[in-house]
């Protein structure tokens, strides 16, 4: 069940990052098709996140460019929300609230309410609109955060490991929770992630970034849902993570596989204001550099 469309989402050229005299991404070539769903995996600080910090125009690339739409890249890309391990929830704000910072593009009192609702209802928290965050759940957290992160229907999701710090059963039932909205809203997602198991669940795409390139480029051929218990699965997961796990070792054939490059098409997507993902972007970002530097 691959449900792109035709258009080129994202248009990845010869991007480079460097911090001081630090390379973190080489010439990195990319090209994600609208509604294509892309994994990023790879080694701790090989550039995972630097690469959707670009994407998310929160940073420049030192090189190179990124079109998105046929279009080069916003300084923030209003188009774009992202999703981070720490939900990042106002605590001051219930759940209700929370979500409703994703809403500031709508105008109407009653229309905000219904769409705010709709969505807590699509990710099972209707009834808890009024609580305060430190009363849920990490998983529940997190399906704050995706209703936040949706409300506005970005066109564009970058997840930055959002499971990471979940246990195995909520994890999997999130991965399912994203799929299904995925499927129902038909944003592009680019989930970054540790876990290849994860990536091959969900994902049209693997990109296995090694040390700043990109070192394979693999559509993942089964179709949705995906079982884990099915051999294909087990063996695509194996042959990613020796991938992942021996830098030297050559591409596996079955994986080898690159896109052909489309057509660039002028999106006809709704352009949003960006107001409100400045803001929350810009805060979480500020508060992703202070974990790297005190977790690291
Ligand atoms: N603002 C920055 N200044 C200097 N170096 C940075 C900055 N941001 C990232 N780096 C470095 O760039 C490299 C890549 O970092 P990045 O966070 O993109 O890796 P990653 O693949 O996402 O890693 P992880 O899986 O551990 O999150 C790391 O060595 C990191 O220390």
């Amino acid at each position: 069940m691959s449900r792109t469309n035709q258009g080129i989402a994202l248009t990845i050229r010869k991007v480079k990052k460097q911090y001081g005299q630090r390379q973190v991404l080489h010439e990195v070539d990319l090209q994600v098709k609208s509604g294509e769903f892309i994994a990023i995996v790879g080694q701790s600080g090989c550039g995972k996140s630097t690469l959707l910090r670009l994407l998310a125009g929160l940073e420049r690339p030192t090189a190179g460019e990124i079109l998105q739409n046929g279009q080069p890249l916003k300084k923030i890309n209003g188009m774009a929300r992202v999703m981070f391990q720490n939900p990042r929830l106002l605590p001051w704000k219930t759940v209700y609230g929370n979500v409703s910072l994703g809403a500031r593009h709508i105008q109407t009192k009653e229309v905000k309410k219904a769409q705010i609702l709709t969505l807590l209802d699509r990710v099972g928290l209707r009834t808890h609109a009024d609580d305060w965050p430190a009363t849920l759940s990490g998983g529940q957290q997190q399906r704050v955060a995706l209703a936040r992160a949706l409300l506005s229907r970005p066109p564009l999701l970058l997840l930055d490991e959002p499971l990471g710090a979940l246990d195995a059963l909520t994890r999997m039932e999130m991965q399912q929770l994203i799929l299904q909205l995925w499927q129902e809203h038909r944003f592009t997602a680019l989930l970054v992630t540790h876990d290849v198991e994860e990536a091959v669940a969900m994902a049209d795409r693997i990109i296995l970034l090694r040390n700043g390139r990109v070192a394979l480029n693999a559509p993942i051929p089964l179709p949705h849902p995906r079982q884990r218990s099915q051999p294909e699965f087990a063996q695509l997961v194996g042959e990613i993570l020796s991938e992942v796990m021996n830098p030297a070792s050559l591409a596996h054939q079955s994986l080898q596989r690159k896109d052909e490059p489309d057509e660039l098409h002028q999106s006809e997507r709704e352009i949003f204001s960006g107001q409100e993902t400045d803001e929350i972007v810009r805060s979480l970002t500020a508060r992703t550099f202070f974990d790297r530097i005190h977790f690291k």
